[in-house]
């Protein structure tokens, strides 16, 4: 049996539905494909037909965003998304001709980097992608979360009705991506899907409910005592601690639960007792790709100043080589070098290393990442750490 791969048109979008629904247990209406239109791009995305009936057998695709490394200049990266093959025909390449033709386009087009979120653990490590950011479940027990008396009452938060979270949201997200490692970008028509907020979208709550503050914001909704926190972004510390403290004063509401904030959210700080905000869960994140080492490394900054040469190993060819990166607080250079390497990583770890969440002393104590001299292992290691754990904020 052979199978073909095509580049979808709008027309396709009901065939690359059912295969998705069929793969990840979605019934999509008709409204929910008039929905999809708005931030689905067809030609992002390949289909793999089957040579015999030529029905979709497969597809994967991605979105476009950029993504902010530390300190430094938002990255272009596609986001691959929507990837599945039928069950009718697994394990039989169709994935990895899928992702080849997927890589070798954007290479082609110069994006540096792919991202994706991973349904499964064992799946993209393969295709060269390493954890960049974390996902985090956060459960916080209301009543015990009493904040310090001499923690200030900023103020400044208010409700805001849907049309000016259109608005105004869309800036104030945009400000905090350029503060935060790993945060990825949401164009004019992701906040437009978003917002439509339609039954399925809220799993039993209510539709969702918008703080606002002038350099932040929070989407809530409501469920049986639950506040279930669905966004939360603040460009500064005040703005963070006044949408904190509205939340706390939630009355009415037992447990607040999110995956919206970083693990190292100052919040346990804040408070009398720091085991009222209780991690429930710890997961990959965002995945990296990859595949412009050079264009990687030097878009974002380094806490303190380092000249290394890294080997990178790339089976597939894309970042593969050896680069000296020179670079430090103020800026950054990457460029292929003859000269001897100090480190060898493989480029799973590189993605990983590159936005500051994993450390490099981590990656040596598993193999994936060597150095020449000890001294050289920990001055790349302090080097790319980030002053913030990198999130992404977005779910995609
Ligand atoms: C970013 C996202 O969208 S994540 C969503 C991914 N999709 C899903 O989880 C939906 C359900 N699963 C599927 O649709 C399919 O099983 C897929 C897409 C995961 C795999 O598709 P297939 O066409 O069967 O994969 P393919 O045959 O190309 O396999 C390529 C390699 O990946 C491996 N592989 C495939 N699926 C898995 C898996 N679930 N776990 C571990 N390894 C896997 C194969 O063993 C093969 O390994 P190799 O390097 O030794 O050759």
């Amino acid at each position: 049996m052979t199978v073909a791969l095509h580049r979808a048109t709008a027309d396709d979008l009901p065939a690359m539905a059912t295969t998705d629904g069929r793969a990840f247990g979605i019934d999509y209406s008709e409204q929910d494909l008039t929905d999809l239109r708005l931030i689905l791009d067809p030609d992002r995305f390949v289909l793999a037909r089957d040579g015999g009936g030529g029905e979709v057998v497969g597809v994967a695709g991605s979105f476009p965003f950029e993504i902010t490394p530390p300190g430094g200049v938002p990255i272009t990266a596609e986001g691959v998304t929507w990837v599945s093959v039928a069950a009718t025909h697994r394990r039989r390449g169709i994935l990895r001709s899928m992702m080849g033709e997927l890589h070798s386009g954007y290479a082609g087009a110069g994006t540096p980097l792919a991202v994706l979120a991973a349904s499964e653990g064992g799946i993209y490590g393969r295709f060269g992608y390493g954890v960049a950011t974390a996902s985090r479940d956060v459960e916080i027990d209301r009543a015990r979360a009493v904040l310090r008396a001499d923690v200030p009452d900023p103020a400044g938060v208010r409700f805001a009705d849907t049309e000016e979270v259109r608005e105004r949201v869309p800036a104030i997200h945009r400000r905090w991506c350029a503060v935060q490692p790993g945060a990825l970008s949401r164009p004019p028509r992701w906040w437009e899907f978003a917002l439509l907020d339609r039954p399925h979208q809220r799993r039993g709550g209510t539709s969702r409910f918008h703080l606002l503050h002038a350099d932040g914001y929070v989407g809530y909704r409501l469920d049986s005592g639950v506040c279930r926190v669905v966004d939360f972004f603040a460009v500064t510390e005040e703005a963070r601690l006044a949408l904190w403290r509205v939340l706390l004063r939630m009355d009415l509401v037992r447990t607040i639960t999110t995956e919206a904030v970083a693990d190292d959210d100052p919040l346990r700080w804040l408070l009398t007792d720091a085991r009222a905000v209780r991690t429930t869960g710890v997961a990959d994140g965002v995945w990296a790709r990859v595949l412009d080492t050079p264009a990687v490394l030097a878009a974002r900054r380094y806490a303190v100043e380092v000249d290394v040469v890294l080997q990178v190993d790339d089976p597939d060819g894309y970042a593969g080589g050896r680069f000296r990166v020179r670079g430090g607080p103020d800026g950054a250079e990457c460029a292929p070098t003859e000269a001897a390497a100090d480190l060898c990583l493989d480029v799973p770890a590189l993605g990983a290393v590159a936005f500051g969440g994993t450390r490099a002393h981590t990656l040596a104590r598993a193999g994936r990442l060597s150095a020449d001299a000890p001294e050289v292992l920990g001055r790349f290691d302090a080097a790319c750490a980030a002053d913030r754990e990198p999130y992404a904020g977005t779910h995609f």
